[in-house]
């Protein structure tokens, strides 16, 4: 009798862990089909792919971005993926001129910014800059840059 209990539980153990492997299985069959449909756009992508996914959503007209450098933001001038390309061929590969400075627009790279956030120790600059952070067209470096403070003296080509 007591043998019977305990293979009546082991074959109930080895059903619900059919179930489990199965339902495994359906969710990365179903992760795969939407993977090679296309629909995983929402993945981690470059600034560029991000730029180019916007011009498709958004009208031409009138529309601003605000882009972050560290403890700045810079607003991009109202261009979409094709202008950005174009530019970029005009200029040479990888670098353009933008405000008259000569930037690095490679992904993972440095570029000049177009605004600054400014604020005094436990000021709350940390959070400001993480809530801004969340938007997916937003690029900042991680630490705060100190540049006006500590390496003013390197010039422009130290954001480089
Ligand atoms: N919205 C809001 N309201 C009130 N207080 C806030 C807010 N956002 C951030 N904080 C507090 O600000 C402190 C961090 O500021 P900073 O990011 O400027 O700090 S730092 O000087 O750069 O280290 C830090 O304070 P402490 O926790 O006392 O260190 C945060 O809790």
């Amino acid at each position: 009798m007591g043998c019977w209990t305990t293979s009546c539980d082991l074959g109930h153990l080895k059903a619900h862990s059919k179930v489990s492997v199965f339902f495994t299985m359906i969710l990365i069959f179903t992760y795969l089909f939407y993977c090679l449909t296309g629909y995983c756009d929402s993945m981690p992508s470059p600034l560029y792919v991000h730029q180019s996914f916007r011009s498709k959503l958004l009208p031409k007209e009138g529309k601003k971005l605000a882009h972050w450098n560290g403890s700045i933001v810079r607003e991009l001038p109202e261009q979409d993926a094709t202008d950005v390309e174009d530019e970029k061929r005009q200029r040479g590969l990888g670098y353009e001129t933008y405000n008259n400075l000569s930037v690095s627009n490679n992904f993972g790279t440095k570029e000049f910014p177009q605004a600054i956030i400014i604020g005094v120790k436990k000021g709350g600059t940390r959070a400001l800059l993480e809530f801004l952070r969340v938007h997916p067209d937003v690029r900042a470096v991680g630490a705060e840059p100190h540049f006006f403070d500590r390496f003013y003296e390197k010039g422009l080509q130290w954001y480089r």
